[in-house]
């Protein structure tokens, strides 16, 4: 199998990772700032991306991340920095040798900043570059609500490695997807999936586990053929996506089950595991570039999944640009045989906006 070590090693990270953010949840303290542009962050950003980068180093040291966080609020916060450091050495595998494969703890405070940091890289076309977003759906972790931990390997532009840990979705591949999914769901029994996918081998589940990795499943999108029978996901923010032009979207394709509201990539990996059936994300108007981290796995699983992913528009989403998708506007995401329809109507309604 093709890239099957970075499979591996991007599971484990993002296995251990996902532990860290549910014991922060269950903690007092989340130690939550506000960002220069309003949105949360917390000490399980802070500590899943410092842990992602400490291991993706330890295996491929050459390779390059563009991660969402870095550590100039922990440089400036000793308090901070002493509980993210914490909860890091805190966080590891109860199966040592899988522990072992992903380095092993971080040595040091010191050695902690300096992972945060390394998730500096611009982006681009070249080389081996990962596409790493610590805790996707910040507002929906502290609400308890869905969020994801989401890792993905692109080679030259092209994500061709994704997984996605979500600690609040359901093991069972087709329990039945409603709008209770995305709020205040907390991680309970029978919760927490590890997704995955390599391009060119199919798309996987797996419970999330604390340990070793547990045994996958394929996992593919529903085999809908009847469109007006389709489940929609949405961004539960109104200001991440246009919920009015979706919901005339839905209209016009005769869909009359009301869409199903999630925060995070947690999306992504429901309609790729048949539970929905349709992602929308129709810009909202304010100028804003969609970020690679909060979709390249995502992508990489629902195509694997048998889907397909394009911007509003049917454009092809390049990940090759840099850090953002700037030369795309919206998402869209659907199975391969609707699709084109799905498309369709999407255009008609920006259209008639325009
Ligand atoms: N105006 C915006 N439009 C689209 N996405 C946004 C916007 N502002 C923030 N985001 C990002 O969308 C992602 C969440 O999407 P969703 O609503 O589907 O869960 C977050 O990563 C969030 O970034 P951030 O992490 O900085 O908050
Ligand atoms: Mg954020
Ligand atoms: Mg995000
Ligand atoms: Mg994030």
């Amino acid at each position: 199998m093709a890239y099957e070590k970075e499979l591996e090693l991007a599971l484990l990270a993002v296995q251990r990772a996902s532990l860290l953010t549910k014991s922060v949840f269950s903690s007092h303290s989340k130690g939550t700032l506000t960002k220069s542009d309003a949105s949360p962050v917390t000490i399980g950003d802070f500590g899943a991306q410092a842990l992602i980068i400490a291991s993706i180093k330890h295996a491929f040291p050459e390779d390059e991340v563009v991660g969402e966080e870095d550590a100039g609020d922990l440089r400036a916060n000793d308090s901070l920095r002493d509980l993210v450091w914490e909860l890091v050495q805190a966080s590891k595998l109860e199966d040592g040798a899988a522990e072992d494969r992903i380095g092993g703890p971080i040595k040091s405070k010191d050695a902690m900043l300096n992972a945060l940091d390394q998730g500096d890289s611009a982006g681009g076309r070249k080389g081996r570059i990962w596409a790493l977003d610590p805790i996707d759906g910040t507002k929906g972790f502290l609400r308890g609500g869905q969020y994801a931990v989401c890792l993905a390997l692109m080679v030259d532009g092209v994500p061709t490695v994704g997984v996605l840990g979500c600690p609040n979705l359901p093991v069972d591949d087709k329990a039945p997807l409603d709008s209770s999914i995305g709020a205040d769901a907390d991680s309970g029994e029978g919760k927490g999936v590890l997704f995955s996918a390599v391009k060119g081998e199919g798309a996987q589940s797996r419970p999330l586990g604390k340990g070793a990795l547990q045994e996958a499943q394929k996992i593919s999108m529903s085999p809908l053929t009847n469109i007006s029978e389709a489940t929609f996901c949405e961004s539960v923010e109104s200001g991440h996506s246009n919920h009015g032009d979706q919901a005339n979207i839905a209209q016009r394709l005769g869909i009359t089950k009301p869409s199903v509201r999630m925060d995070s990539q947690a999306k992504y990996a429901s309609i790729a595991r048949g539970a929905g059936d349709l992602y929308l994300r129709l810009p909202s108007g304010k100028a804003y570039e969609e970020k690679i981290w909060d979709h390249a796995a995502g992508v990489v699983i629902v195509r694997e999944a048998g889907g397909e992913v394009t911007d509003a528009y049917g454009k092809p989403l390049d990940f090759g640009i840099g850090r953002t998708l700037k030369e795309n506007k919206g998402i869209v995401g659907a199975p391969k045989a609707v699709f084109p329809k799905v498309i369709e109507v999407v255009r008609e309604v920006l259209n008639a906006k325009a």
